[in-house]
């Protein structure tokens, strides 16, 4: 890997096989991710944004299985790690999320005990991990309750998860995440429930971790509008492959693909499109048993080509750090979907 990379995945696979067929969730992902970057990862509900995600956590379904692919990972310490030929509870995975790969979710109880408080939660972490004593460990997790701009940090270390807010949990959770002071955060959806004063909070707690400690973030969101706000680059997927991937201002200015165009097309404008009916995109994303031929976006994409979308998969063209499946990308010259 380069020097200056963190995170490779070549290949990632992963697939369901179940009774009505097999699902290919994840099905070619390949993606990386540099030191300190925020990678933003957009696509619809099913296009296999979490499984990639869990993929790299060693966290997948006892169900998934992996035909091939690759995980590679270099945290700032300077280990390697080949992700992908970890078992889910081998040592040197328990390893790498202990001390090197926090995450983060939609729903804070998922990552939250409610019968520990707060402050034990990440107290047993930083002691397992960072090898502290009880003393030095507690006063760590006020730091980190204060870091996260938690209120009286000192008497909410002693709180319940239910004591909380849903804002404050989601602040808790973030302190539990970066106790070990990890050199990439998996961000899953963890704005989506929240309102949007709270929402833009947190994503500017992020912003501000992000860069006073100096972490990568995965930020894994339907919302392009909060891609705008986070990122640095881009990757849009559509079931389960990447479509479309470059930097934050390319994807907005310059998309060349028609999934990411028809996904910018549909975010509402300040002060241009209230009261206007947003345009949608056609069609529903088809059932995962079923995939399209050729290009799996094809029988939705207003610029489809008969005998050639509907057969041919699209390679990945390049155009500089700009990457797009499909078979006319070089045709959209800088379309200027949203400003
Ligand atoms: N345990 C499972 N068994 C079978 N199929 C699964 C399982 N978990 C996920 N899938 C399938 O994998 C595909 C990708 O799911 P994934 O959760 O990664 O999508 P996503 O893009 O993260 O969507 P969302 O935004 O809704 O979380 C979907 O088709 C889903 O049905």
């Amino acid at each position: 890997m380069p020097a200056e990379r963190l995170l490779e995945l070549d290949d990632v696979q992963v697939h369901f096989p179940m009774r009505e067929g097999l699902v290919k969730a994840v099905n070619g992902v390949s993606y990386h991710v540099n030191k300190g970057e925020v990678l933003g990862i957009v696509g619809e509900s099913g296009s296999g944004k979490s499984i990639t995600a869990r993929s790299i956590m060693r966290l997948l379904p006892k169900k998934a299985v992996e035909p091939g692919g690759r995980i590679s990972f270099r945290p700032r310490t300077g280990e390697e790690y080949e992700l992908s030929s970890l078992s889910r509870n081998s040592r040197a995975i328990r390893q790498v999320r202990g001390n090197h790969i926090g995450m983060i979710f939609q729903e804070p109880m998922t990552a939250l005990s409610p019968v520990h408080t707060i402050g034990m939660q990440i107290m047993r972490t930083v002691q397992l991990h960072k090898k502290l004593g009880k003393a030095a460990a507690r006063e760590r997790a006020i730091d980190l309750l204060a870091k996260v701009q938690l209120p009286r940090p000192r008497e909410l270390v002693d709180a319940y998860p239910h004591q909380l807010s849903g804002g404050m949990r989601q602040r808790a959770m973030i302190a539990l995440a970066i106790s070990c002071d990890p050199s990439l955060l998996i961000a899953d959806e963890p704005t989506t429930a929240l309102d949007v004063t709270t929402e833009a909070q947190i994503l500017d707690l992020l912003k501000s971790l992000q860069s006073e400690l100096g972490m990568a973030i995965i930020f894994i969101t339907h919302n392009f509008g909060v891609v705008a706000d986070i990122a640095d680059r881009v990757s849009v997927m559509y079931l389960g492959k990447i479509v479309e991937t470059a930097t934050v201002d390319d994807i907005f200015y310059a998309p060349k693909h028609p999934y990411t165009q028809a996904l910018l097309r549909s975010i509402p404008r300040l002060g241009v499109d209230q009261g206007r009916r947003l345009p949608t995109i056609p069609g529903m994303v088809p059932d995962p048993f079923s995939v399209p031929p050729g290009c799996s976006f094809n029988p939705r994409c207003s610029h489809a080509i008969a005998g050639l979308c509907d057969v041919k998969t699209p390679p990945e063209k390049r155009f500089g750090n700009q990457m797009s499946r499909c078979h006319i990308a070089d045709q959209f010259v800088q379309e200027p979907a949203h400003v």
